[in-house]
């Protein structure tokens, strides 16, 4: 049976609350735009699905409010697919916008171990993408991670424990809560 969110929730530690996590992303907002604001074209801004749908979405708008345009698309690469370990990564949907001599911002929840960002940032390189970004709402703090994977923006530091909400699912639940909480230990 799947495990319910509501008993995960009743033992869980908050670790960032929803204004800490507007805050990181009004933040990360003024770094790309400042970063972006000169260029002709708009960045190719990808989101990668699922969990990186919510962040993308507020870092937009947040953007959009200091004037920054966006060109959208996405992908879906998964390697943990519903489950709190992670395991080959899967292509889902690869985005169809032509990235040759484009900026491509890739635009994700959470830096575990860095395979995902790895590839999917290799594979855009292989496009022919003139520079390839990556921002993170969270980063785990451990020593597994792939060497050399960093993202360029950075929202907030977690634990390392399992850690679900905005994005971030637990046993696919929990996606939409505005907030990222750690699962007990
Ligand atoms: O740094 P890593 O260890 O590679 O883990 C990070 C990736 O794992 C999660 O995706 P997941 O595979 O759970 O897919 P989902 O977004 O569809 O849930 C998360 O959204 C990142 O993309
Ligand atoms: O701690 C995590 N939580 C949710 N999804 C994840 N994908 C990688 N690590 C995590």
């Amino acid at each position: 049976m799947t495990p319910r969110l509501a008993d995960a929730l009743r033992d869980a530690e908050l670790i960032h609350d929803g204004a800490t996590l507007d805050a990181a992303i009004a933040r990360m907002a003024a770094e790309i735009h400042a970063d972006y604001r000169d260029d002709d074209l708009p960045p190719l801004f990808v989101t990668v699905m699922h969990g990186g749908l919510p962040f993308a979405a507020q870092l937009a708008f947040a953007l959009g409010e200091l004037g920054l345009d966006l060109e959208f698309d996405y992908l879906h690469a998964t390697r943990y697919r519903g489950q709190t370990t992670g395991s080959g990564l899967a292509w889902l949907h690869r985005p169809a916008t032509p990235m040759r001599d484009r900026r491509v911002l890739l635009v994700d929840d959470i830096l575990d171990e860095g395979h995902t960002l790895h590839a999917v940032t290799r594979w855009c390189e292989d496009q022919n993408a003139e520079e390839v970004r990556t921002a993170v709402l969270a980063v785990k703090l451990h020593d597994r991670g792939l060497e050399d994977i960093e993202a360029d923006y950075v929202g907030v530091e977690v634990p390392d424990r399992y850690v679900f909400g905005y994005g971030m699912d637990y046993h696919e639940q929990g996606r939409n809560l505005p907030a990222i909480y750690a699962l007990a230990e």
